[in-house]
């Protein structure tokens, strides 16, 4: 492909996106394997510089722009290579006018962006959220050490905070090193292994991890437990926790029982568990506010009556969990947002209706207190965004 085919592609693409946005549909990285999958003749390297220009009009853009063009023009501007693919010449952009309108450059919606600020982020703290993140990935103490790996990987560095946390070159194609590919590392920021490890989980507990998701956070409970003891993960959708029997099995992590639970029915088809936990994990569905350096395009989803909703099942979930701890147990609870809304709000307002738990102080190797937890934030940290708490019943 030309650089100018390659800049109409990434406004096609920003189309696209742009209109997933706004009615729900599918992810930007999703859009732009589907993209590719019908067009065989973009080559890898095509397919690169493509993908580097769509995130950088994403990440360019705070409001929702009206158009793919208005977006990537914010790039342009700044960039007169890529302004000079605007050359109205076959499969390129048409020419640029000087009064055509552009997107307004920023890093979140205005309202958005209020709210972040007054959940204490300071405002020249915003632009880390929407920074390329590092890939990281989390060793499986399982199968390795983090030596064995920094020896057998010299391009790995180890990551400033978590204990088994390396950080490899961007773009490296974890899934075909024969290390990954034998279990031994998975793809993983380092926040979520540092919030991980507030769960302090022990060989021979009993574990429940609510909202498990495809296992990120499962599997490295297991390697905690030294394969010793059990763990429940739970989940609502089907298609994500299918995703964790395949990743347990390389990771050689034995004490895994899946359960696809029902919303609604989630208490009754917990009931065996009921009182019997030593921990419950709560890595609650959130705004992922935390997580804009992975996914820049979510910012432009989000609206307050999304918050709210994810705000009720929040609360909703943390109930659940109380009902699963034993006596003296504990919840962690987890969101990889910034906003209070979902994180310290959640907790006081937890704290207020259970009148007898009360939170613990937490350190971990990095974050600063908020309300009764920690957050962990890109511009200080380094990391993806996170709220975590840990909470202890009587
Ligand atoms: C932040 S993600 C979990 C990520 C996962 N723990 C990890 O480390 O990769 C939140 C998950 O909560 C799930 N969820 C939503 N409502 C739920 C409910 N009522 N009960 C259990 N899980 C729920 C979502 O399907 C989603 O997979």
């Amino acid at each position: 492909m030309t650089p100018p085919a390659r800049t109409q592609a990434a406004i096609e693409l920003l189309d696209a996106i742009i209109a997933a946005a706004r009615e729900g549909g599918a992810a930007a990285d999703t859009l732009i394997a589907r993209y590719f999958a019908g067009r065989r003749y973009a080559g890898s390297k095509d397919r690169r510089a493509v993908r580097e220009l769509v995130y950088a009009a994403i990440r360019a853009a705070g409001e929702p722009p009206k158009s793919g063009r208005a977006a990537m023009l914010l790039v342009a501007d700044r960039d007169p290579a890529i302004a000079a693919t605007f050359d109205g010449g076959t499969h390129a952009p048409a020419p640029i006018t000087n009064d055509e309108p552009r997107g307004n450059r920023g890093v979140a919606p205005s309202w958005l962006a209020g709210l972040l600020v007054a959940s204490g982020v300071a405002r020249d703290a915003l632009p880390a959220l929407v920074e390329r993140a590092p890939l990281d990935c989390r060793i499986n103490t399982l199968i390795a050490s983090r030596d064995d790996v920094l020896a057998a990987l010299p391009e790995a560095q180890p990551t400033p905070h978590a204990p088994d946390g390396i950080r490899l070159p961007s773009g490296t194609n974890v899934d075909q090193l024969p290390l990954f590919q034998g279990g031994a590392i998975e793809v993983q920021d380092e926040g979520s292994q540092l919030v991980g490890l507030a769960i302090a989980a022990q060989p021979g507990q009993r574990i429940v991890d609510l909202c498990a998701g495809a296992g990120g956070k499962t599997l490295a409970i297991a390697a905690a437990m030294k394969n010793d003891g059990k763990i429940l993960a739970c989940d609502t959708d089907r298609m994500r926790l299918q995703r964790l029997a395949p990743r347990a099995e390389r990771a050689g992590a034995a004490i895994i029982e899946s359960r696809l639970l029902d919303p609604g029915e989630e208490a009754t088809m917990l009931a065996d568990w009921r009182g019997t936990a030593d921990s419950v994990l709560v890595d609650a569905p959130c705004s992922g506010t935390g997580t804009w350096r992975r996914n820049p395009e979510a910012r432009w989803r989000l609206n307050q009556a999304r918050l709210d909703r994810l705000q009720a099942t929040q609360a909703h979930i943390l109930d659940l969990a109380a009902a699963l701890v034993k006596p003296g147990g504990r919840i962690v609870y987890i969101v990889c947002s910034l906003l209070d809304a979902e994180g310290a709000d959640r907790v006081t307002a937890f704290l207020k209706k259970h009148r007898k738990w009360h939170a613990e102080p937490l350190s971990l190797p990095a974050g600063s207190v908020r309300g009764e937890g920690l957050r962990l934030d890109p511009a200080a940290d380094g990391t993806d965004g996170f709220f975590v708490a840990r909470l202890r019943a009587p």
